[in-house]
């Protein structure tokens, strides 16, 4: 159920957050808002107070990405940083704008929405690692965020969805772009990783599987 579209080194350090973080990444990858999602029979409040926490999540993931670029430590890195922080401005932000407005959140709690506490906690994570400037840490909490959504969006045992709400959010997070950008992030991870002291990258790992737990604790906030 969680294999992934990915090429992954056995011995590195993705296959140690993944090993360590087993049980919450099953967990989040068959959640319940997962297979309803897929299957298309996820409730529109569910979804809409999803998107409404994923939406305020995603204001500090763009600046997770922005501290990626800046302390990235190869020019080349940038680019695949920078072309990936344009296409979120686009495409992620409109779907976000159709599907709210589809589900009929009024204007006003889409401009104020409730925080809730997972998305505090994700929001205080991230601004911690942005803080700490460290391109592996900034790594690690991208490539899991990523890595454990193309793990879900790539499933195709639980049905296709039709409308545009629940499909759009499953395109979004499987195909051959978010799959190479994923492949791109994980070999990013493994080639600063290996120049990590032991007791450095233990602490990575660490990292990594809170940041899994996270990930679990924001899908059971929506369902
Ligand atoms: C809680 C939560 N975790 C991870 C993602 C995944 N994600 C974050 S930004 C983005 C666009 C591509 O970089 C994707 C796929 C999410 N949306 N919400």
């Amino acid at each position: 159920m969680t294999s992934t579209p990915l090429t992954l080194p056995t011995d590195g350090i993705t296959a140690r957050i993944r090993g360590e973080g087993a049980t919450p990444w099953q967990a989040a990858v068959d959640h319940r808002f997962v297979r309803e999602l897929l299957a298309g029979t996820v409730p529109d409040d569910a979804l809409a107070g999803y998107l409404l926490q994923d939406q305020q999540f995603l204001d500090g993931f763009l600046r997770l990405l922005g501290q990626a670029l800046a302390s990235a430590d190869a020019p080349a890195s940038r680019l695949v940083l920078a072309r990936q922080l344009g296409m979120l401005a686009d495409d992620e932000q409109g779907y976000f704008e159709d599907s709210l407005a589809a589900l009929g959140v009024p204007a006003d709690v889409r401009r104020h929405p409730p925080l809730l506490g997972t998305t505090a906690a994700f929001q205080t994570l991230m601004a911690e690692v942005v803080a700490s400037r460290s391109y592996p840490r900034l790594l690690v909490l991208l490539v899991v965020m990523e890595v454990l959504y193309l793990d879900w969006g790539s499933r195709t045992d639980l049905g296709e969805p039709t409308r545009p709400e629940h499909l759009g959010w499953v395109e979004l997070h499987r195909g051959p772009d978010f799959t190479r950008w994923c492949q791109w992030l994980v070999d990013e991870l493994e080639r600063v990783a290996a120049t990590c002291h032991p007791a450095e990258r233990g602490e990575l790992v660490a990292l990594g599987v809170r940041t899994v737990e996270l990930e679990l604790a924001f899908f059971d906030q929506a369902r």
